[in-house]
């Protein structure tokens, strides 16, 4: 139906010159806000396409979706530590004396409607968040995508996942079932272990000897508003770096430092986006109708004289965890007092993987001595080194993660547990080692099949015999954008000691620091660590000609 008109006067109609109402809201809005300018900015913006860029996508619904099931939680946790006694419909712990958290989990279990369901989600919400972090961060780590300018992105992400393991931690320890009493008992063991500030620590926390009466709405406090708060500022930083910095893509033709080559946000990638949201939420929430998670009935309430058994913490803690298991239980008595070595270390390890993961990009670039841009990606292959350390990193985390599911391990697969901790104690160190070597090789051996495909093109399958009885292989040649794309990474040469004499005859000894730094940069980049890729005339000579061999 149209709306113009002429009136009775013949006067210009007023209605005639109306603009549509999309574009009047919009005019509106934009009187008020100014987002004519933002909007034109950004509608725009290309973004590459590729699975791998989907995971930080993964990260950022399954946040959404533990906020809002979050919120639903909200109303009807009670974070107390008061004594009640039960009456609520689940029949076996009828009378029963409990906190009045875990009771208002029971409550949110079995008489809030879909209160089972909203928890479960928020519970595999935020299993899939933090798996989702990791392995976003491994796409990261693997392809390079932390070099200059996104270092301080890197670490902007490293907090979220630090921030989001700690809020998953406290978030496990609400219900104050036996399960998540066990978890808190353990951090108190750790916080205990560290010398002179331990025990303050651990008499903050919980507002006396454990477990007090003050923990659960502590923590409670911490988990729905101090730390979300800090990650939701965290992640509109990550993401503003993202679109500030454009995102990185991986290299082929017409593909530069440069440019970025890809679909535009608006409508393509919106579309994608808003469905993906919806993808991840239907499959957390199919996840948590059909998989139990965290029955917090099965246990019973927490008592600090009890512990369960098969107490298992969430995955992203199992690694720490299985060090605890795995280590002696070595002790030091000095001038009256305990130093528990055998649970300091484990926790000071984890702090030094976590520091090391931190601080990777800069190590990295000081050892290489690469100062400039990257905006392309590198392929995993390309960069031996730093692959096989990623991979000896996950390895060191399987090992542990065996560790923190030994009694699991005992019972499922009969083995003696004493046989699991002497697999995890000399694993942890001999593992990553196996692991570093094996991937180095297949890395190397990739790079020489594509030096192969180069030279002498794709075995096509096709057996030739040829007049005098021989049979070969017919070649094929393959296109320019396949030799552009096994061809285009640089390959740096590694840093060198600085002559012994400078150009003024001066004597200069070199430091222990540069030495060091020479002989990483000669395992980044050195011989046995890069397979020279072909040259345009060895490309020539060899293609020249024919086109099997
Ligand atoms: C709440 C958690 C996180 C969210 C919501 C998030 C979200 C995103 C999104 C949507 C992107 C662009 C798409 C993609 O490349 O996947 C991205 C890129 C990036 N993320 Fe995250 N991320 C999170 C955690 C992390 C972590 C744990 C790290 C590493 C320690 C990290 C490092 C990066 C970097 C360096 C980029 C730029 C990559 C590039 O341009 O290729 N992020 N993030
Ligand atoms: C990264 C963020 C978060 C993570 C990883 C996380 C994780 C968890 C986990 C694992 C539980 C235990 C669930 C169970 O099995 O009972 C939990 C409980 C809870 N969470 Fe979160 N959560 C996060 C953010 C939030 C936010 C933003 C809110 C509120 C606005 C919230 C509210 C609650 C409440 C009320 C409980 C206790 C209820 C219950 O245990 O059933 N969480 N959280």
């Amino acid at each position: 139906m149209s709306t113009a008109s002429t009136n009775q006067t013949g006067a210009p109609d007023q209605d005639r010159r109306k603009a549509p109402a999309g574009e009047r809201v919009a005019d509106w809005a934009d009187g008020r806000l100014g987002i004519y300018t933002l909007a034109k900015a950004n509608m725009r913006k290309i973004f590459p396409d590729h699975w791998s860029f989907m995971l930080g996508e993964v990260c950022l619904y399954s946040f959404l979706i533990i906020i809002l099931t979050g919120v639903y939680l909200t109303l009807f946790f009670h974070p107390s530590m008061n004594e009640v006694v039960y009456h609520g419909s689940y029949v076996p712990m009828q009378g029963m004396r409990m906190s009045e958290a875990y009771k208002s989990t029971l409550d949110i279990s079995f008489d809030v409607r879909g209160g089972l369901l909203i928890r479960q989600i928020h519970h595999w919400a935020a299993l899939v968040f933090i798996a989702g972090m990791i392995v976003h961060m491994m796409r990261v780590f693997f392809t390079g995508a932390f070099r200059k300018p996104r270092e301080v992105n890197w670490l902007f992400g490293f907090l979220l996942m630090v921030l989001g393991i700690f809020t998953g931690f406290t978030g496990y320890s609400l219900p104050d079932d036996l399960l998540s009493g066990t978890g808190v008992r353990i951090a108190d063991g750790l916080i205990l272990s560290v010398p002179i500030v331990g025990t303050y620590i651990s008499m903050f926390l919980f507002g006396g000897e454990f477990p007090g009466t003050d923990f659960v709405s502590m923590f409670y406090s911490i988990h729905i508003l101090l730390l979300p708060g800090i990650m939701l500022g965290l992640v509109v930083a990550h993401l503003i770096l993202v679109i500030y910095h454009k995102h990185t893509q991986f290299p082929g033709p017409g593909r530069t430092n440069k440019n970025v080559v890809g679909m535009p946000l608006m409508p393509v990638y919106m579309a994608k986006a808003g469905g993906f949201f919806f993808l991840v939420f239907g499959l957390i929430a199919a996840l948590s109708a059909i998989a139990t998670i965290n029955p917090v009935w099965v246990l019973g309430p927490y008592r600090s004289d009890q512990v369960s058994t098969n107490a298992q913490p969430d995955w992203y803690l199992g690694m720490s965890e299985g060090l605890i298991r795995a280590m002696p239980g070595w002790e030091i008595n000095l001038w009256g007092h305990t130093l528990v070595l055998g649970v300091f270390i484990p926790l000071a390890l984890f702090g030094v993987v976590l520091g090391a993961i931190a601080m990777y990009p800069f190590i990295e670039s000081w050892v290489t001595g690469d100062k400039r841009e990257h905006h392309l990606l590198d392929r995993p292959r390309n960069a031996p080194t730093r692959t096989a350390f990623g991979v000896a990193w996950i390895t060191a985390y399987m090992v542990g993660l065996v560790g923190g599911g030994n009694d699991l391990w005992a019972t499922h697969f009969h083995l003696s547990l004493n046989a699991i901790t002497w697999f995890v104690r000399i694993g942890f160190f001999v593992g990553p080692v196996l692991a570093f070597i094996v991937t180095k090789r297949i890395c190397l051996g990739l790079q020489r099949r594509d030096r192969e495909k180069v030279l002498h093109g794709r075995e096509s399958g096709i057996i030739k015999r040829l007049p005098h009885g021989e049979f070969v292989e017919i070649h094929e040649p393959l296109s320019q954008e396949q030799l552009h794309t096994l061809t285009s990474h640089n390959q740096p040469q590694p840093l060198e000691l600085e002559p012994v004499v400078d150009e003024n005859g001066v004597q200069r000894k070199a430091g222990t620091m540069q030495k060091l730094r020479v002989k990483l940069s000669k395992g980044f980049y050195g011989e046995g660590s890069q397979i020279p890729k072909p040259t345009a005339e060895e490309f020539q000579e060899i293609t020249s000609g024919h086109g099997h061999h």
